[in-house]
């Protein structure tokens, strides 16, 4: 009600907020193509933990410090749980009923029950360990080939195929049948495009409800919606009707580790959890979408420090290498476990490029007071991550590639943990929203970063210095590299 708002406006108001706010638009000219990087240099001078910003007609709190952080993904993780509509979340994720943007309630328990429970678990992700062993030597045999030949790789091309595995695990492994893996990285790719970002009819819902606008936007998503649409329904057509087969093949094969996929489980608990076709559908986009660009944008970084970094690189090769018995063909996960130095390089890797420099929105659940300020009920809340990851306060030299920090001082294990504890560095988020996939995607990750140190030596095509890396970045829902690295 009009009285709602204005109790919610007057509370708001009261918060740390940048001068310049202007009609309609409110702070969006403040926001350039990176907003992190915005709102972090904002922040700095105008809310150093909390900052309200009005984006567009949406009042939105920008969290920027650990200690705010912690306070509302830690102490009010209940109050701060849910996350924010729009016309584009509700076409394409099926009434946002996935996993990542369904609003805090019944369905969205169930859902991140189903996926904490039967498919993201530390135990699935150790049965999936041959399929990882499986794709990442297509890759390393990829690389061979053009090594043979000196040929220069487009690093790029060849590490977004990391992806293959999330796409393997979620919908089984023949989805290279048809061309399949081709169609899922063009509709990620236009996924990420249309609901990261910052999408005008978010911060306009007035736009949004205007009828020309709102159909050209339904219409934009519409047409993702209706090939994931396809893709999915064949999907899991194919499943349905090789299920029986599997059945069989299962009863044969009694030493049977869980490496179903993603698709399979949720077909088999359909009923137990009561969900419909749709919800179905959903989940599965919702691992497609969160899975994918992540782990793949965390190799790129890496391997774009370590081409910058040579000595890094000349260490993490020698600690590599010693650890793996002599004449292997690859690294195997046995052989990672000691492997401290590869932890730490990808450790700060996530901290300088967390692929997702913000989290995704939440959205509060009820009144709330932090730091002495009330938040009142339906407020958008963003964290910025990357803004932790390279506080002042808590980070020396923030802005450079040092994996020495993470070492403890006996070089014997890591420090500094990303599991939602240590909230300078919560590159996963925490609390009730924080990321599920964090094993798959170490798991990933570690694996496919230790061959490519130990099966090759790295760097630029003739002609090309490090200081000639072109690191400028693209925004969405994932952060990208503008240009290729070769
Ligand atoms: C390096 C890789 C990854 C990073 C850095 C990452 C990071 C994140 C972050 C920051 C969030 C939002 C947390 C919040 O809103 O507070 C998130 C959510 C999520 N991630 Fe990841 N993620 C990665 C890989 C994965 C993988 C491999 C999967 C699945 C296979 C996955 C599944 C999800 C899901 C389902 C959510 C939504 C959770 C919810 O809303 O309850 N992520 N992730």
């Amino acid at each position: 009600s009009q009285g709602d708002q204005t109790h919610s406006n007057n509370l708001l108001n009261k918060l740390p907020s940048p001068p310049w706010k202007l009609p309609v638009i409110g702070h969006m000219h403040l926001i350039g193509s990176l907003p992190y990087i915005s709102l972090r240099d904002l922040a700095v001078n105008h809310g150093p933990d909390l900052m309200l910003i009005h984006l567009g007609a949406v009042p939105t709190l920008v969290v920027s410090s650990p200690r705010a952080a912690e306070a509302v993904l830690r102490t009010h993780d209940l109050a701060f749980a849910s996350r924010p509509r729009s016309m584009v979340t509700d076409i394409i994720l099926y009434g946002a009923s996935d996993s990542c943007f369904a609003p805090y309630g019944d369905h969205f328990r169930n859902v991140r029950k189903m996926v904490t429970v039967h498919l993201l678990h530390a135990k699935k992700v150790q049965a999936y360990r041959p399929a990882r062993q499986e794709e990442v030597s297509i890759v390393i045999d990829k690389l061979r080939k053009a090594a043979m030949s000196a040929a220069t790789v487009d690093m790029s091309e060849i590490l977004h195929s990391s992806n293959d595995l999330i796409c393997r695990a979620v919908s089984g492994k023949f989805f290279r049948k048809e061309g399949r893996n081709r169609l899922f990285r063009e509709l990620i790719d236009t996924n990420g495009a249309l609901l990261g970002g910052f999408n005008l009819e978010n911060y306009f819902p007035g736009l949004a409800r205007m009828k020309l606008v709102s159909k050209i936007i339904c219409a934009r998503a519409m047409r993702v919606r209706s090939k994931w649409d396809e893709l999915l329904d064949k999907l899991i057509d194919d499943h349905v009707a090789n299920k029986l087969l599997l059945a069989h093949d299962r009863e044969e094969n009694e030493e049977h580790q869980d490496d179903s996929a993603f698709i399979d489980v949720l077909l088999s608990r359909q009923e137990e959890y009561g969900f419909t076709r749709d919800h179905i559908k959903a989940i599965l986009l919702g691992m497609f979408e969160a899975g994918t660009d992540t782990s793949y944008l965390v190799l790129e970084s890496a391997m774009v420090e370590l081409i910058r970094n040579p000595d890094v690189l000349a260490k993490l090769q020698d600690e590599v290498r010693t650890l793996v018995r002599r004449g292997q063909d690859m690294v195997t996960e046995d052989d990672i476990i000691d492997m401290v130095y590869l932890k730490a390089v990808i450790k700060e890797t996530l901290r300088i490029h967390p692929p997702a420099g913000l989290n995704i929105p939440h959205l509060t659940r009820e009144d709330c007071e932090v730091n002495g300020y009330m938040i009142p009920t339906g407020t958008r809340v963003i964290i910025n991550l990357w803004a932790l990851n390279m506080h002042v306060d808590f980070w020396d030299k923030p802005d450079e590639f040092l994996p020495g920090r993470f070492m403890d001082v006996d070089n014997k294990r890591t420090i500094i943990d990303f599991k939602g504890k240590d909230f300078q560095f919560v590159p996963f988020g925490s609390g009730r929203r924080m990321c599920p996939g964090i094993h798959t995607a170490t798991a990933t990750i570690e694996i496919m970063l230790a061959n490519l140190v130990y099966c090759f030596n790295w760097k630029l095509p003739a002609g090309l210095k490090k200081e000639d890396i072109d690191m400028t970045k693209v925004f969405g829902l994932t952060v990208h590299r503008k240009e290729k690295l070769f």
